[in-house]
């Protein structure tokens, strides 16, 4: 079997925990990405969605278990994967339009001046920042548009992978709202792999392919997948008009509210931990029965 563009395989994480014992906060965790597609994680504080995240990103080791991207092994920070943080960590010292071309700038050497600025100004335009504003610095912009810069700098650089980790969670709804939807036209026109931590039901359903189920800690599990039967384009407030929405909604509260409990803390045995494949969808007709059955039927 030919192995998924970004392949998590056996994922282990344990740390010392305050009693001089090792706690496990996931054990032998195996899910795949596609390429360019748009995959959320949902989960209860604390299940170890970030650590994930991390080891994703380079920027952390898993106790064992292998990560691979476009077949080679994870292992250290990369400009081939991006990362979106809630508090954008712009470089306070230069403009937006700066934040984002020093980064195409470094991945893009035998570009000109004129070619990296034009790119950089390009995704900025995508969610919504033109002319002088691109000049200002962070301090001078609202915490929305040092959002929308962080996001068009993570596009921008064009990494393989991009990470998420709650970008808007430290916008008001408004905001949020505005931007999710900002998020995916940039997303529809670059074809890019994400992955996204995220708290918010809505959202995932709004943004994601898939949604990635995590169970609550010690030994977490990313137990469903969940594959988001809603086709696009998207928008937020046609979305809820479609008959899969809610029925997703409900098995995503249903979930969160009990089963990430009742499935939690147990060892894996050694067992591989691949997640269930869900797929809701009400626009289909009621399951036909068996076809052999139904030519019993004829033939009696
Ligand atoms: N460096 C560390 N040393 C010890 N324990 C850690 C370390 N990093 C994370 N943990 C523990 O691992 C578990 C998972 O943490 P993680 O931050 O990945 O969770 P999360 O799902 O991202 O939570 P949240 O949604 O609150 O951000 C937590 O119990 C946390 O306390």
């Amino acid at each position: 079997m030919t192995k998924p563009f970004l392949s998590v395989e056996r994922l282990t994480q344990t740390f010392p925990d305050a009693s001089g014992g090792t706690a496990t906060v996931f054990e032998n965790a195996s899910f795949g990405i596609d390429r360019g597609e748009f995959v959320c994680i949902l989960g209860h504080s604390g299940c170890g969605k970030s650590t994930i995240m991390n080891i994703l990103a380079g920027l952390g080791s898993p106790t064992s278990g292998v990560v691979t991207m476009d077949g080679a092994e994870v292992s250290g920070p990369s400009l081939d994967r991006g990362v979106v943080f809630q508090n954008y960590s712009l470089l306070p010292w230069l403009s937006a339009l700066k934040n984002v071309s020093f980064g195409v700038a470094a991945r893009q050497r035998d570009w000109s001046k004129a070619q990296v600025e034009d790119h950089s100004r390009k995704y900025l335009a995508m969610v919504g920042l033109e002319g002088d504003t691109v000049l200002r610095k962070p301090s001078q912009l609202s915490g929305g548009m040092r959002q929308r810069v962080s996001i068009a700098r993570a596009f921008a650089n064009q990494p393989k992978l991009l990470l998420l980790d709650e970008p808007f969670g430290a916008l008001d709804a408004l905001t949020r709202g505005t931007i999710q939807e900002e998020l995916l036209k940039v997303w529809s026109q670059t074809e890019q792999t994400v992955f996204m931590i995220t708290h918010d039901i809505d959202e995932a359903i709004l943004l994601a392919d898939r949604i990635l189920l995590m169970t609550n800690g010690p030994y977490a599990r990313v137990a469903e997948s969940v594959q988001i039967t809603i086709p696009r384009p998207r928008s937020r407030t046609e979305i809820v008009e479609h008959p899969n929405y809610y029925a997703i909604r409900n098995h995503l509260v249903q979930f969160l509210g009990h089963r990430s409990k009742a499935l939690s803390g147990r060892p894996s045995g050694g067992a591989t931990q691949s997640p269930e494949t869900v797929v809701i969808d009400r626009t289909k007709p009621a399951e036909d029965p068996e076809p052999s059955a139904r030519l019993r039927a004829v033939n009696d």
